[in-house]
């Protein structure tokens, strides 16, 4: 029997698109199509043939290829949506909403006409709203609709802590719920240094600005680099997600879904615990909340709502 190899696709070449399919194939988790619009097909096909001729050097091998044309992601299993504007220094996420629900939209047109039966992540922003958009053009079942906010968000909430305690960020845990946003929900409360809660090891005062700078950890990235947004951990972010679908790992892992009565909320897209697998999102976890943990994740519910009712499907 021949076994095939995976294949995912990366739809927008940028910053996050290319550096997502460099990784992709660094880790060898399949081949890679990364696809750009026409007016980018020769820059989109340059991109992949200098990331193809790292592969004897690094020793992966996994064929990467540029293009402008859909047909090539026929077959995906897994499909990244980059495509869209990135915010500059004073914007909000939101001010995106318009330019890119039209983007992601006409993208997902061509990703259901030729990819599907694949699972397809979304990354434009604001992409609570645009996973939403996604769903509704894709037609796909719930489950294979998924957009990525918490594992950046909790990546950064991770890295600060690990920083306050001078430990290994692998021996820090936590999680992030809710909304893409400035009033996006970390958790404190399961949040755990060597299995050890933080608050016994954090003062209050300090876990409320680490909690401030990982709800505005996007802004201080843009504001930074002066133009455009981070890459390179949200680019991380959606290869781990990827890895735990390819892999059918079952990794507990913050996505945003589609809620249906979770917590309380309907018809709502918002990052929320789940189990990422080979069918995708393969269950929401609830989990118990506070009535102020509660009440922070009404609020972050409530912003994700404004900006999914100014989408026009
Ligand atoms: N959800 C998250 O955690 C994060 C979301 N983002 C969002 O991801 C998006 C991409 O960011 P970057 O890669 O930095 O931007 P970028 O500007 O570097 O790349 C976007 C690419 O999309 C392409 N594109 C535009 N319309 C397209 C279409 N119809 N079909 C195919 N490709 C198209 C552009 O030509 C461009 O190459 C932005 O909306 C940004 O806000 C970025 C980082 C994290
Ligand atoms: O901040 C932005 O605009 C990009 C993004 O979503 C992030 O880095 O979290």
């Amino acid at each position: 029997m021949a076994i095939r190899r995976n294949k995912i696709s990366v739809i927008g070449a940028g910053f996050t698109g290319s550096t997502t399919a460099l990784m992709l194939g660094q880790k060898e988790l399949g081949d890679v199509v990364l696809l750009d619009i026409p007016q980018l097909e020769n820059p989109t096909k340059g991109k992949a043939l200098d990331m193809l001729e790292a592969s004897p050097v690094q020793g992966f091998d996994s064929n990467i290829i540029g293009t402008a044309n859909y047909e090539d992601i026929a077959g995906s299993d897994v499909v990244i949506i980059t495509a869209g504007i990135a915010r500059k220094p004073g914007m909000s996420r939101d001010d995106l909403v318009n330019t890119n629900a039209g983007i992601v939209k006409s993208v997902c047109e061509n990703v259901k006409t030729y990819a599907p039966e694949s699972i397809v992540i979304i990354l434009s922003n604001p992409v609570d709203a645009m996973t939403y958009v996604a769903y509704n053009t894709l037609g796909f079942p719930k489950n294979r609709v998924i957009g990525q906010s918490g594992v950046l968000d909790t990546a950064r909430y991770q890295t600060f802590i690990s920083q306050e305690l001078n430990v290994s960020v692998e021996d820090v845990r936590g999680v992030v719920l809710g909304g893409h946003g400035d009033d996006m929900v970390p958790l404190v409360r399961y949040t755990y240094a060597g299995g050890i809660p933080i608050e016994k090891l954090i003062s209050a005062e300090r876990i409320e600005a680490i909690v401030k700078r990982t709800r505005t950890g996007g802004g201080e990235i843009v504001n930074l680099l002066g133009s455009g947004s981070a890459y390179y951990a949200p680019a991380a972010s959606l290869v781990q997600m990827t890895e735990a679908i390819l892999k059918d790992k079952k990794r507990i892992l913050p996505t945003i879904a589609l809620l249906e009565g979770e917590y309380g909320y309907d018809n709502l897209f918002m990052g929320v615990q789940t189990i990422l697998g080979g069918s995708g999102i393969e269950k929401i976890i609830e989990l118990d909340l506070t009535p102020e943990e509660k009440a922070a994740l009404d609020k972050s519910a409530e912003s994700v709502r404004n900006v999914m009712k100014v989408v026009t499907l």
